[in-house]
């Protein structure tokens, strides 16, 4: 079972935070966007043009139950995993830490990163709807709620690590 589990809205920082956490923590780090991109053979924009987004979340909630299944250190989840209903029910019993980041903050991150095919027209309004549809959800789900927005990357993973009280390995 992972140690945490990250959830949260696009620009919260889950794979930077993440990766940052298991490094501190001493433990293996696993994205599955990047297991997504790893099984298509193709980047996550790509699967969205090819494809169509239910292909895509259909990819996604397979690779989120196999890294719930064998994960053992930090797994960062896509920030719309969470509206698959089987995925949230997968979640109970985890560990899952809700990253929260306010619009402004969001679309600042999210302009600096890597094109997200759901971001490509107007972002700020894309956020916007999606953060307020996903906010309950994030919510229900997390045992611990950080909010990201006046923290650097390295302070939320300290944040989470004194919160849970997790030891190093
Ligand atoms: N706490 C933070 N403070 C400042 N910048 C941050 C913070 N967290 C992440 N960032 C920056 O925001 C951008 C997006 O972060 P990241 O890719 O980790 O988000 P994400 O939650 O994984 O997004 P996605 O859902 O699209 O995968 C990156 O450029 C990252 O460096
Ligand atoms: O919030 C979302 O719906 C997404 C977030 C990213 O992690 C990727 O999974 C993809 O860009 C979709
Ligand atoms: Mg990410």
């Amino acid at each position: 079972m992972p140690v945490v589990v990250l959830i949260g809205p696009p620009g919260s920082g889950k794979s930077t935070t993440g990766e940052l956490l298991a490094e501190r923590l001493g433990v293996a780090f696993r994205d599955t966007d990047a297991d997504v991109e790893q099984v298509a053979g193709k980047p996550i924009g790509e699967i969205f043009f090819d494809d169509g987004e239910e292909a895509f979340r259909a990819l996604e909630a397979a690779a989120v139950g196999k890294a719930l299944a064998e994960h053992e250190g930090v797994l960062s989840l896509g920030g719309g995993s969470i509206l698959d209903a089987a995925t949230r029910e997968l979640l109970a019993g985890h560990t899952v830490v809700y990253l929260k980041v306010g619009l402004d903050q969001a679309v600042k991150r999210v302009g600096l990163a890597s094109a997200r095919p759901l971001l490509v027209l107007n972002p700020r309004s894309q956020l916007r709807k999606l953060m307020e549809e996903r906010r309950p959800l994030y919510e229900g789900l997390a045992v611990l709620t950080v909010p990201t927005d006046d923290l650097e990357p390295g302070e939320v993973a300290d944040q989470i690590r004194a919160e849970l009280k997790l030891e190093s390995e």
